[in-house]
This record gives C-alpha cells, structure tokens and sequence, in this order.
C-alpha cells in the first residue's frame, strides 16, 4: 500500500471538519460555519426535513435566508448580481424549495446581495452532492442554540484541498475484459469523500513516451444502461478500443456522475430536460453551475502509477486543464466520440456550443 501523504494523528484536520460537516448535512442537520468571531448556521434544504426547517427559523429568530447562487438567481431573472440572499421570515418550506430549485418559481420580491460566508457554503454542498439551496442565519452574537452542531472553519474548506490531493493505491488486479483483453484494475481511495476510484490499465504502456489516457467521469444511465440521452456508454467502450489500438494505455473511471452533481441531481435536471430545457440550463434551474468536476483526484492517480506526461483521448478542454494544473505534462489531445441520436444531439451541440468541448458535430452527424 502507499502513501501520499502523512498527515499523522491530530484531533481535527481540516479535511475532518469538512467531511464531518459534510456528513451532517446530508443528515438534515445544520453545521455550523466559522470565520474568526462571525458564525453562520447552516442547513441544506435540499436533504432538512419540514420540522427541522421550522426549528432552524425559530432558533434564528426566523432570521435565516435562503442562498440563490448566481446560476439560479438568473434563471429567476435576477441577472449580474453574482450570488443572492432571500430573507426566509414566515415563507413556508415547500415555497422556500419552490423559490430555492424548482421550474416556473417567480423572482424574490426581497433579496439582497449574498455574503461571502453565504456563497462559501455551496462549497459543503457540492462536496456533499446535494444542490446548492443553502438556508443560512447569522449567529454570530448568539449561537447557543447551535452548541452541539458540528463546527466548520471557512479556513478549512480551503486547507482541506490538501486532502484531496492525498490518495493511496489499494490494489491491483487483473481482470480478462471481452473487447479489450487482459486489463489491470488499480483500486485508490482518498479524497476528501474517501470515495474508491479507479484506473484501468490496457496493455503494457510504455512510461518512458506520453501515455495514452482517458480520463471518463462515471455515467450510471450511459456507461451502465445505454442511455441515449448521452454518448457516455460509446465513449467509455471507445476510450478502451483507442488505448488498446494504441499500444495500451490508462482510462481513470472517477466517480463523477452528473459532472460532479450527483445521480440525485442529474436526475432531477433530466426532469428539467424533458420539459425542454438544455443541459446547462436545467442545472442552472438547481442552482448548479455548468462544472463541479475537480481532476485533482485523476492527478494523484497518475502519479501513483508513475505518469507524468500524457496524450489525452477528450473533447473537454477542461480535463486537459485539470492534469496541467497538477502538473502533468500533456503533449497531446485525441477525440473520442459516441453515436449521435435524437435524444443526444442536443446535448452535444449544447457542450460545444455554450461549454467549449472540442467536437465537430456537423461531421459527426454527417457521418451517421
Ligand atoms: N449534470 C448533468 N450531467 C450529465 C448530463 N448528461 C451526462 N452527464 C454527466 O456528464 C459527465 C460526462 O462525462 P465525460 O464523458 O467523462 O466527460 P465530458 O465532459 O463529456 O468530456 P469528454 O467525454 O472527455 O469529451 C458524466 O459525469 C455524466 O454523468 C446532464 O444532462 N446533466
Ligand atoms: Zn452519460
């Protein structure tokens, strides 16, 4: 087994605060968020239950607000404003959900601009997979009501990114695939979800020269389903053809459904998507913005297996940015594509049209 990083024993680390957090809001309980003498309590309206929502308006004073991020502020017409805050007083819970993710809301008739503390909470919920619907009250002056509530500093959730970057290689073991031959599947956990993610390794690849790589964010209905809502299941069996034709190669499989969303709200931007709204808008309805994926993980999975310079099977520039960040040397970049359908040719145009990704369309559909 190795270690990426030593952190030793400590009472808390950064990286605890947060998932401690981080679990306790997705049980519905409030956290409480820390930045020298101001102190913010919490909740998730995503996960909360209707009477822990009303004890939380209570115990605040019924001071609380409700956090709109900027994505969600816009679909409500509340444009350039960055991230907003609704003061919460006598709105019931079903309409502070309505206002908070769902289509057909109207705009806030009171909202201000939202604090910073307010907007760095979003940063517990992304890490916690849940929308980014944040009921927060200040406590600053008096939060005995939040004693025994979990206790997060502001300052953590940036230390943590350490943690994120630490992971340890678990195991490694062949597996005989139909299509691909004998492959290696290398187990690493780590993170700051401690989630297992996985590298599969086709062939021998030459360490010496760039390796060939994918790197594929999980898709339960694509990968697993042949969903045609996407091209994800083609890319996956795809990626595994080009890196056998190329000799061998790696396909980290990073446990990143709905771009880093979560099955949850994947599928409730799905719903979205049925009633006509595109990719980016449908999760933008949920307060998302179009990209919660981080490749620190891809990173520490390549360096664990000794890779430092790549050539990249993608048609997303910001993978390429990701491994560049973490200093992996990438010299080359190949696309790999799927079959193009009725029901995924929207969702491709809108990726290259509105997020950047590097895919002729046009021949594709062509080439149908
Ligand atoms: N939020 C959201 N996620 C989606 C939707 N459709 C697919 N996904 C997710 O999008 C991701 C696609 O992953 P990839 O195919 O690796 O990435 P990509 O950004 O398309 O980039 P390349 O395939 O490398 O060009 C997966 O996490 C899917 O679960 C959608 O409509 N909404
Ligand atoms: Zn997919």
């Amino acid at each position: 087994m190795t270690q990426t990083g030593d952190f030793g024993f400590r009472f808390m680390t950064p990286a605890m605060e947060v998932e401690r957090a981080v679990a306790e809001l997705r049980f519905g309980r409030p956290v409480l968020l820390a930045n020298g003498s101001q102190k913010l309590a919490v909740l998730s309206l995503d996960c909360v239950a209707p009477s822990v929502y009303e004890q939380f308006a209570s115990a605040t004073g019924n001071r609380h607000k409700l956090l709109l991020t900027a994505p969600r502020a816009q679909r409500l017409g509340i444009c350039g404003e960055g991230d907003i805050a609704v003061p919460l007083a006598g709105m019931s819970f079903d309409d502070a959900s309505k206002l908070s993710y769902m289509v057909g809301a109207s705009a806030p008739v009171t909202w201000e601009k939202a604090d910073p503390m307010m907007s760095a909470s979003t940063e517990l919920a992304r890490l916690a997979l849940l929308l980014p619907a944040m009921i927060c009250a200040d406590v600053s002056h008096d939060d005995s009501c939040f004693g025994a509530c979990c206790r997060v500093d502001l300052a953590s959730l940036t230390r943590a990114d350490v943690a994120r970057q630490s992971f340890e290689k678990v195991v490694r073991t062949r597996v005989p695939l139909m299509d691909f031959g004998n492959a290696d599947f290398v187990v690493f956990r780590g993170g700051l979800a401690q989630k297992d993610q996985v590298a599969i390794v086709i062939g021998q690849p030459d360490l010496t020269r760039p390796v060939p790589i994918r790197i594929h964010s999980s898709c339960i209905t694509g990968d697993l389903c042949g969903s045609l809502k996407c091209d994800c299941g083609d890319q996956l069996r795809n990626g595994l053809m080009l890196l056998k034709q190329a000799g061998g190669g790696v396909l980290l499989y990073l446990d990143q459904e709905g771009r880093g969303t979560g099955i949850g709200a994947k599928m409730r931007a799905y719903g979205y998507q049925h009633a006509g709204l595109d990719t980016i808008d449908a999760d933008a309805e949920l307060g998302l913005h179009s990209e919660h994926r981080r490749y620190e993980a891809a990173v520490a999975m390549l360096r664990l297996l000794e890779i430092t310079r790549v050539a990249v099977y993608t048609n997303n520039p910001a993978k390429i940015a990701g491994l560049r960040a973490g200093g992996i040397e990438v010299d080359a970049r190949a696309p790999v594509t799927g079959r193009v359908t009725a029901e995924n040719e929207n969702y491709l145009r809108t990726k290259t049209i509105r997020a950047g990704h590097m895919l002729d369309l046009e021949s594709l559909v062509a080439a149908e």
